[in-house]
């Protein structure tokens, strides 16, 4: 995947080489955002006041690795020369000066310090550490703000984007649901605290989902999870109360009353349980947690807006569903839950945000136009088209310019 880097970026004939990458290096996965010119890209660069172009049109790519495959992720970058493979540092490079600058890369996450010394050895690139919390609330500030179609609600199968209005944006909670789960209160830009979280999220669902099911991928868990029947193995209401509601207190007899519940009495052994109905509970069961311990959290600071993020989500329908009814039913309609079509690049673009260009002082990024249509619903569908190919990148078109 060779970029076109050399370009005119304000109308004299100095080319400026702009490529940056920034990478999110987490307990599952390691995401990678980076920023190339293209050649169909050129017509119309940003302009500045008295009309000379000073910026540049591009496109922002996304892929992803396993972290236990970053081998792979290497190969990828070395291979696409993501990091500019050139002499200078922070992968902006104006040729004429160009000194053989310390190269390094944005990088947040755990991994950004447990692999920092790999990469030094595997492409001689020393990892800019830049904080999880403070990443990841960058990036969703970003996307909320600079792209349109990001932010949607996703209730009884019905998706519908919501327009933010950049004035009533805060305060809002975001849950990052990774390898575990962060629940972030959002005050304003730089403003936030990280208020709880919880150890069942992500890793949970594939880490039990693995050991239950034997599938060798999340993917095929997740599409397992398609065709399941939770009620197989869950205890519901109305298999204690004799098909009755629990009308009392509000418990209908299709309400899960105990996940997993009928192994107990069930006389069947593990293999007697179809692995899809176990995936079908399982990723029920921690959907429905994280959703009420957001709520939870959501009560607690008086915040209406729940937004999810993380690559835990993927876009899954039942995944969705099942915590936009957890945080509605508790939150009796009060509290909304809104997922990200970006969900799992929010530490990465935080990280990308982070490079101070000493080239290219106020170097800002500005609307991001999302991708056509037809690749903006995001379905399960749409990410099979990631899930077949873990590198599988999409990119926005956007332009860079000086503020
Ligand atoms: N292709 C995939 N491979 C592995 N895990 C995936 C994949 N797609 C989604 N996931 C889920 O996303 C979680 C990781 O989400 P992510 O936001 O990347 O967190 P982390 O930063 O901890 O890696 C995994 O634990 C798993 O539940
Ligand atoms: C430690 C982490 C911030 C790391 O982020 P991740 O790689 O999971 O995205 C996250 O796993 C987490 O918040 N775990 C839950 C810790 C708790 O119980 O609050």
């Amino acid at each position: 995947m060779e970029h076109n880097r050399e370009f005119e970026i304000d109308g004299n004939s100095n080319p400026i080489q702009i490529s940056r990458l920034a990478l999110d290096i987490g307990g599952s996965l390691i995401k990678l955002v980076y920023f190339s010119r293209n050649s169909g890209d050129d017509e119309d660069p940003p302009k500045d006041k008295v009309g000379v172009s000073n910026g540049v049109n591009g496109r922002l790519h996304f892929a992803k690795f396993e972290t236990a495959k970053i081998n792979d992720c290497l190969e990828f970058i070395s291979a696409n020369k993501l990091f500019l493979g050139g002499e200078c540092d922070s992968g902006f490079q104006h040729q004429e000066n160009c000194t053989n600058d310390r190269r390094f890369i944005k990088a947040t996450g755990g991994g950004a310090y447990k692999f920092s010394e790999l990469f030094k050895e595997k492409l001689d690139i020393s990892l800019e550490k830049e904080d999880e919390m403070d990443c990841l609330v960058i990036g969703a500030n970003f996307l909320l703000k600079a792209a349109n179609q990001e932010a949607f609600t996703y209730l009884n199968g019905q998706k519908e984007f919501v327009q933010i209005d950049h004035n009533d944006l805060y305060p809002y909670l975001l849950v990052n649901i990774g390898s575990g789960v962060s629940m972030i209160k959002v005050d304003g830009d730089g403003k936030y605290e990280r208020v709880s979280g919880t150890s069942v999220g992500g890793g949970t669902f594939w880490g039990l989902g693995k050991l239950l099911t034997k599938c060798q991928s999340f993917d095929e868990l997740l599409e397992l999870s398609h065709q399941g029947n939770n009620r197989a193995i869950d205890t519901l209401v109305g298999d204690i109360y004799g098909g009755m509601d629990y009308s009392k207190v509000g418990l209908s007899s299709t309400t899960i009353a105990s996940s997993f519940g009928k192994a107990i009495s069930d006389n069947k052994e593990l293999e007697d349980y179809k692995p899809e109905d176990i995936s079908r509970s399982l990723l029920r069961m921690i959907s429905n947690n994280i959703g009420q311990i957001s709520y939870l959290n959501a009560l607690r600071f008086g915040l209406k807006r729940i937004f999810f993020g993380g690559f835990f989500i993927r876009g899954h329908s039942y995944t969705m569903d099942t915590i936009a009814v957890a945080v509605h039913f508790w939150s009796k309609g009060e509290a909304k839950a809104m997922f990200l079509r970006h969900e799992g690049f929010l530490g990465a673009l935080g990280a990308f945000m982070s490079y101070e260009s000493p080239s290219l002082d106020n170097l800002v990024v500005n609307q991001m136009v999302p991708l056509p249509v037809n690749a903006s619903l995001v379905t399960d569908t749409n990410f099979d088209t990631l899930k077949g190919d873990l590198n599988g990148t999409e990119s926005i078109r956007c332009s860079i310019y000086r503020a």
